[in-house]
């Protein structure tokens, strides 16, 4: 049997700026799906926990980040996530704080997205095709995942020992980029309720829900974004500085919490609660609906499409 096989890597990591491997993990193999949306954006790690279980690590950006926020190939991440047998994804990103009481260093569990991408990305497994759905995305990410890890991210965090705070319910950003936004815009941000900003987190999460899979994000923070009007606006080299502490505590942080989590989701129950979460979001079947697309879908949704 193959170490990847489906029974056995349930769950899956992405690794953001600064986190381009877990290698405080036991490297096993790489693999490379070709999935009907391309490759991913590197191969996937498939790495073992001192226990033996596996777990599976893409880079969001390439080890040596060389895909920008606005062309990494999120239908390809996550369609190889699930291709492996990946139900729950516990994903990493660097991001700006909007707010005084976040600063650079702490970590954030969002609960709620604003989506300011333009609408350049492919955002969804059935654009372009004869099959029309429509996700529900209300709670954009996995609300029982999202509780599931507090208490345990908030433990290793406090493990560590750097005093790294955890905060919760904080509603997230995702701008196009790569250029980092106006002052004008970093103020309005904050007045609509933001409190996180970065370029990455869609549509990733809005593939994961039309895959069925959890999605979570820990969010890192890395800087002041641009509204603190006494201070210069974010530069890449004043996040540069940050990344690596994030890092080192990110694969703490997923050291810590993957053995119970791969144990959870294997039991089921509310970390695979998004399994089924498409049967009614998706256009009764029809004799227009072609059959190449169907076939397409079938990668990610076989129980629907097969
Ligand atoms: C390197 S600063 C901007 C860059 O960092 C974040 O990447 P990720 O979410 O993959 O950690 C942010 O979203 C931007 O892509
Ligand atoms: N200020 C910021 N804006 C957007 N993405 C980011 N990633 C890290 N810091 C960011």
């Amino acid at each position: 049997m193959a170490a990847e096989s489906k029974e056995n890597v349930l769950v899956g990591v992405i690794g953001g700026s600064g986190l381009y491997h877990l290698d405080n993990l036991t490297f096993v193999k790489h693999v490379n799906p070709e999935t009907p949306w391309g490759f991913p954006s590197s191969p996937i790690t498939i790495c073992s926990l001192p226990s033996g279980t596996l777990v599976a690590f893409l880079a969001r950006h390439g080890p040596g980040h060389i895909i920008s926020p606005s062309s990494v190939p999120s239908r390809a991440n996550i369609a190889a996530l699930k291709s492996l047998g990946v139900r729950t994804i516990l994903a990493f990103s660097a991001v700006g704080s909007l707010r005084e009481e976040i600063p650079p260093g702490d970590f954030a569990l969002p609960t709620q997205i604003i989506d300011r991408t333009k609408g350049i990305r492919p955002a969804s497994f059935f654009d372009g095709l004869s099959v029309v759905a429509h996700a529900a995305f209300g709670d954009p990410f996995s609300m029982g995942l999202v509780r599931w890890l507090e208490g345990r991210v908030k433990k290793a965090l406090e493990e560590e020992g750097r005093g790294v705070k955890l905060h919760t319910d904080k509603c997230i950003v995702c701008m196009e980029g790569p250029q980092f936004s106006t002052r004008a815009e970093s103020n309005m941000y904050r007045m609509w309720g933001g409190d996180l900003i970065n370029m990455s987190v869609l549509p990733e999460a809005k593939l994961a829900r039309e895959a069925e899979l959890g999605y979570a994000l820990i969010a890192t923070a890395t800087d002041y974004d641009s509204w603190r009007p006494h201070e210069g606006a974010v530069t890449a080299a004043e996040v540069f500085k940050v990344l690596q502490a994030n890092a080192n505590t990110s694969r703490h942080v997923a050291a810590t919490i993957l053995e119970e989590m791969h144990a959870a989701a294997a039991e089921g129950g509310i970390l695979t609660e998004e399994i089924g979460s498409m049967k009614f979001s998706i256009m009764p079947r029809s004799e227009k609906q072609k059959d190449e697309d169907r076939q397409k879908l079938a990668y990610i949704l076989p129980e629907y499409f097969s």
